[in-house]
């Protein structure tokens, strides 16, 4: 079993995005700039968007940070949105999910400039990645895509067999895999918690992949992988004692794999590269440099 390693394979594509936008500055052009909101004091929330701010400062980007309280309106932030993408100067923008209950998510996601729409979520940027054109696709899958094609692993007429269908990760990485575009051409399962455990089983036995996206730990068990699995597991579970741990019981599974992610140190920091990458790729657009 080998690890594939989010955090090496992130700081590589971040180095390289460093190196870019240093030529870009050198030739007088100011720096790509990327704008969080973050609404209330949500405590993981609080810690992604800090390796995402950290992250920027890597790449060399200006990243810059708005918070607004839990109590804020949809449309306060609505009209937050409006003036970010009105704005200029900055290039992407993203709102930190989850959301308070009271705001409607998928409003929010709307309102976000699909030029801006840096995490993808935009349902512009997700029909047309849908299609194999040019988008900004979802961070986390297009993360995962990223770290595949980093460890070289054949995509290309496997068996993929992806367990959750969120709109963030399960269907968008079950449609880019399926794609045939730079990495896809596998035939993609999705299944989620309401598939019978019967069909789930016979699928994940069979998979050369498995992709497991349910927020459950210790979700993927020895017994329903089968030898030289190669296992993403994009599961961020704090436990009581503050361990974090994945979906997969990766001491039992992990001897069965060929290639495994790591929680953490695997598939979340393969979001925030390849939210590094979207936003080169919408300052590159603004500037027209691709
Ligand atoms: N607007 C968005 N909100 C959320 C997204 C998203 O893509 N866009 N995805 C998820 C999670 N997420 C991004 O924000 C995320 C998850 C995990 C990590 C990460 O770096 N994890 C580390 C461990 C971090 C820790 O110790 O707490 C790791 O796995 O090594 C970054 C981003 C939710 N919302």
């Amino acid at each position: 079993m080998e690890l594939l390693d989010g955090k090496k394979c992130a700081e590589s594509l971040v180095a390289d995005i460093s190196r870019k936008v240093a030529g870009y500055i050198g030739s007088g052009l100011r720096k790509p700039h990327m704008t969080i909101i973050l609404v209330g004091t949500h405590a993981p929330s609080e810690s992604y968007v800090k390796s995402k701010i950290a992250s920027c400062g890597r790449a060399g980007f200006e990243g810059n940070l708005i918070r607004l309280p839990e109590t804020v309106t949809e449309q306060e932030l609505l009209a937050k949105i409006s003036g970010i993408n009105n704005d200029p100067s900055t290039d992407g923008v993203i709102v930190q999910l989850p959301l308070p209950s009271h705001i409607n998510e998928q409003n929010v996601i709307n309102a976000i400039a699909p030029e801006k729409d840096i995490d993808g979520f935009h349902p512009t940027n997700f029909g047309r990645m849908a299609l194999g054109q040019k988008a900004f696709r979802p961070a986390t899958a297009y993360g995962i895509c990223k770290l595949l094609q980093f460890y070289d692993i054949p995509i290309r007429g496997k068996h993929c067999v992806v367990i959750g269908r969120s709109n963030i990760v399960g269907k968008p990485i079950s449609i880019m895999l399926a794609n045939d575009f730079d990495i896809g051409n596998a035939t993609v399962t999705l299944t989620h918690i309401e598939t019978p455990r019967e069909l789930l089983l016979d699928e994940t036995r069979r998979a050369d992949i498995v992709i497991v996206a349910v927020g459950i730990p210790g979700f993927v068990s020895e017994d329903m992988v089968k030898e030289g699995v190669v296992l993403i597991d994009v599961g961020i579970n704090r436990l009581e004692n503050g361990k974090l741990v994945g979906d997969v019981d990766f001491a039992a599974v992990a001897p069965k794999c060929s290639w495994i992610t790591p929680v953490p140190g695997g598939v979340g920091r393969m979001t925030v590269a390849a939210l590094m990458i979207n936003t080169l790729m919408a300052y590159e657009n603004n500037f027209n440099l691709n």
